[in-house]
Formats: structure tokens, sequence, C-alpha cells
């Protein structure tokens, strides 16, 4: 069943068109990666299908319902969560801090003045869960800024999350980071219940091998090829799109 589709999207800056005609189809359940050579219009294609950037044409539809034209708050309501390639946290709170936040914002709460923070037992225990279940309750006290990078998206990671979505759109979640930071950040993705569609961008081949149950490839903002993994690793004319032929896309095992 189809969860995310994107219709003939196009897009353009200033003129220049970034996005020509892309269609798109994620199943529920799927690791769908969004791969193409810098420029391409990955984020673009991101920005697009949340709101961020108003498309030119064409439609964008969560489990049926379009949220194309409509504001960015659509998207969050019909389960969809990003990250960016930049961070985007409070980096002089905590670890712990910065994920409360994520939490009551996606909770109908109204915060009493004089209520003790301590009182909001389920936002707390909810919050433990995720430091726990992800491997950051250590870190909890941690100020953002004394994190290191690849934490800190790591972080942010967890923040979108916090909002249950189920469909996540990750842009190039592990770039920047040591391979260790890798390679956690990539069995983050493989752990992640079935009950979250993902979508990531992602350059690093490794990763994309691990994690993918479908790929398509982007190239000059149109969709140059969509299919199974095996069928992109294959494709020479994909490996000539990304590293003008000769070497391999993937180490064979
Ligand atoms: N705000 C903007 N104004 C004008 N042009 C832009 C803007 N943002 C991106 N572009 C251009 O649109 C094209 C697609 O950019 P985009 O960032 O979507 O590509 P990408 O595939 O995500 O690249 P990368 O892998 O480097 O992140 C590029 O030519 C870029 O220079």
């Amino acid at each position: 069943m189809s969860l995310l589709k994107v219709e003939r999207v196009h897009k353009s800056y200033n003129g220049l068109q970034v996005l020509k005609n892309v269609s798109l189809d994620v199943q529920a359940g799927e690791r769908h990666v969004l791969i193409g050579p810098n420029g391409a219009g990955k984020t673009t294609l991101f920005h697009c299908m949340t709101g961020t950037l108003p498309i030119d044409e064409g439609v964008v539809t969560v489990n049926g319902r379009q949220i194309s034209g409509l504001p960015p708050y659509t998207a969050v309501r019909v389960g969809m969560a990003r990250t960016f390639q930049k961070n985007n946290l409070f980096d002089n709170l905590t670890v712990e801090e910065n994920l409360h936040l994520a939490i009551a914002a996606c909770k109908p709460y109204r915060f009493h003045f004089f209520k003790p923070f301590h009182k909001y037992t389920d936002l707390l225990e909810e919050a433990e869960q995720l430091l726990k279940q992800w491997d950051l309750w250590e870190r909890r006290a941690c100020v953002v800024n004394q994190l290191s990078y690849g934490e800190q998206r790591l972080l942010e990671l967890l923040l979108a999350l916090a909002s249950k979505p189920r469909l996540l759109l990750l842009d190039e979640p592990t770039s920047g980071m040591s391979p260790a930071e890798t390679a956690q950040t990539t069995r983050l993705m493989q752990s992640m219940p079935r009950s979250i569609t993902l979508l990531v961008i992602e350059h690093d081949m490794d990763v994309v091998f691990s994690i993918a149950d479908r790929i398509t490839v982007l190239h000059h903002g149109e969709v140059f090829l969509s299919g199974a993994p095996e069928e992109i690793r294959r494709d020479e004319r994909v490996k000539e799109i990304y590293f003008g032929g000769g070497a391999p896309l993937y180490a064979e095992a």
C-alpha cells in the first residue's frame, strides 16, 4: 500500500528548473533511499514534500490525503517528520531538555506556570524510554554544544522520532559522522519498527545498500531510475552518473 505519493512535481528557483515531472511512490513500511549527485534536487524534493517550499505543479499525498499546497503543519498532522542537513537543536540546553521540548510540542499540553516540571510524568517517562532505546541515556545531561557532531545528528533523529511519525524523512543522516557514528546511525535506521516508513537521502553507498528496500536515482531534477537495490547496483548508467563509470557503486561482498 502506498503511503507517500509524489505525482508530476515541478519546481523552479527564479526560473531555474530544479525538479522536472518528479513522481515517487513510497510503500508503507518501506526503506526508500533517494540518491543522486550533488545538486540533483533531492533536498528540494524534501522541501516540496513537507510544504517547506511551495511546488509549481504536481500533487503530494500521504495516505491518500493531499498535503501539497497546504502549510507544513499539515505534513506533521498526517504523521510526517523530517531531519535537515544542518542540525536544528537548542545548543545551550541539554540532550534531555531538547527531547522534552520536542515531546511537549507534539502533545496537546497546556503548561501551568505553578505545576513543577517533574509532575509531567508521562512526558518524562517517554523521554527516558527514547533515550534508553536509542543509546543516549548516558549523555542525557550533556549540553548540546558539548556533544560531538555525530551525537548531535543522532539527537536530531531522536527528536524527529518523538513525534511518533509514520513517515520519517532523513536528509543525509550520516553526513559528517565518524565511521563509528555512521555505523550506529545505520543500526538505528535498521532497527526502527516497520510502522515507521523511511525516506532517506544518502550519499554513503555502504549505508544506502545496508538499509534500502528500494532506491530512486534523481539526476538533473528528474527521476532517472527507481528499483530494487540489486537493479540499481548493476546499472552501468547509474555508475556513470555518480562516478563517470569505472568504480563499483558498492563493493561486492
Ligand atoms: N534557495 C535556492 N535558490 C536557488 N537555487 C537553489 C536553492 N536551493 C537549491 N538551489 C539549487 O537547486 C539545485 C538542487 O539543489 P538541492 O539542494 O535540492 O540538490 P541536492 O540533490 O539535495 O544536492 P546535495 O546532494 O548537494 O545536497 C542546485 O542547483 C542548487 O544550487
